[in-house]
């Protein structure tokens, strides 16, 4: 059933769990995470980002969203990833999203503050919750790009400001995560998230999450993260799937056949996801 974003997070954060957010940019993808949600029994949900919109249409990856949201067993949220563009969120809002985030970490702090209020305003009034960002996490998202130097750490008192001052209902905190693949370990400040927790004591989000060691995304899970984006390990699981097809199939040239084995390879890397999060049997 289709719900806001705060209602799966509230629950994760009050039980002390995670709830993948996954980014969907076609009809497979949607298919695989709501698959995976049904088959692990787990809250979901469903995100695009601005270029995930621009690639298929916000209509359709509203529509798409939707109906697989209303047909599912388990609770399925659908979440604008990464918003800075005003016109845009309302757009998503309009379209029937129940969670945007407003990404204002590229601005100074106060600024970050004002358009955050700006989003949560609007977004509380039509019922949608709003995810901020405070600090800077790096690497690439689609069309948001942080160079490694610029990635700063989320400061806990100002955290507890921002917070104060906007409203949102869960926020994204830099401790050490990276968009897209890393290249070496990511090594993650827990000491960092353990204060932002205790002081915030709300549903926190962890961006940059594929490719960070299991453990490391239990250990985030057990100190507050609620809310953990995954693009890349998706990516990948299609990638391999359709390369491998092809390469086994040359003369096979039905679409259906070439997207079905991306579908399975995608579902099986989420169920895996849901698992390390503690998110199965939490519907
Ligand atoms: O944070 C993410 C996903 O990051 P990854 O591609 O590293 O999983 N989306 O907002
Ligand atoms: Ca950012
Ligand atoms: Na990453
Ligand atoms: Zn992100």
């Amino acid at each position: 059933m289709l719900v806001t974003g705060k209602e799966i997070l509230q629950d994760a954060h009050k039980k002390g769990y995670a709830v993948g957010a996954f980014n969907v940019n076609n009809m497979e993808i949607v298919q695989a995470i709501i698959q995976a949600a049904e088959e692990t029994n787990s809250p979901v949900i469903l995100q695009a980002s601005q270029g995930g919109l621009k690639y298929a249409g916000v209509e359709y990856i509203a529509a798409m969203a939707k109906v697989a949201a209303e047909k599912a067993k388990v609770p399925v949220a659908i979440h604008l990833d990464h918003g800075t563009d005003f016109t845009q969120i309302v757009k998503c809002i309009r379209n029937g999203f129940t969670s945007v985030m407003i990404d204002g970490s590229k601005h100074p702090f106060e600024e970050n503050i004002a358009v955050t209020k700006k989003v949560v305003e609007i977004a509380h009034a039509a019922g949608v919750s709003v995810e901020a960002e405070l600090g800077k996490i790096g690497g690439t998202e689609d069309d948001i790009t942080v160079d490694e130097k610029d990635a700063t750490f989320t400061d806990p008192d100002e955290a507890e400001k921002f917070v104060k001052e906007t409203g949102v209902d869960y926020l994204a905190i830099a401790i050490g995560t990276a968009h897209g693949p890393y290249k070496g370990e990511p090594k993650l400040d827990f000491d960092r998230l353990k204060t932002i927790k205790e002081r915030l004591n709300m549903p926190l989000v962890l961006h940059g999450s594929s490719g960070v060691p299991e453990e490391s995304i239990k250990k985030a899970v057990s100190l507050g993260i609620n809310k953990i984006n995954i693009d890349t390990d998706i990516r990948l699981a299609f990638n391999g799937a359709v390369r491998d097809f092809v390469k086994n199939n040359p003369d096979v040239y039905d679409p259906r056949k070439i997207l079905g084995p991306a579908r399975e390879a995608m579902k099986e890397v989420i169920k895996g996801k849901m698992t390390i999060f503690g998110s199965v049997d939490r519907a």
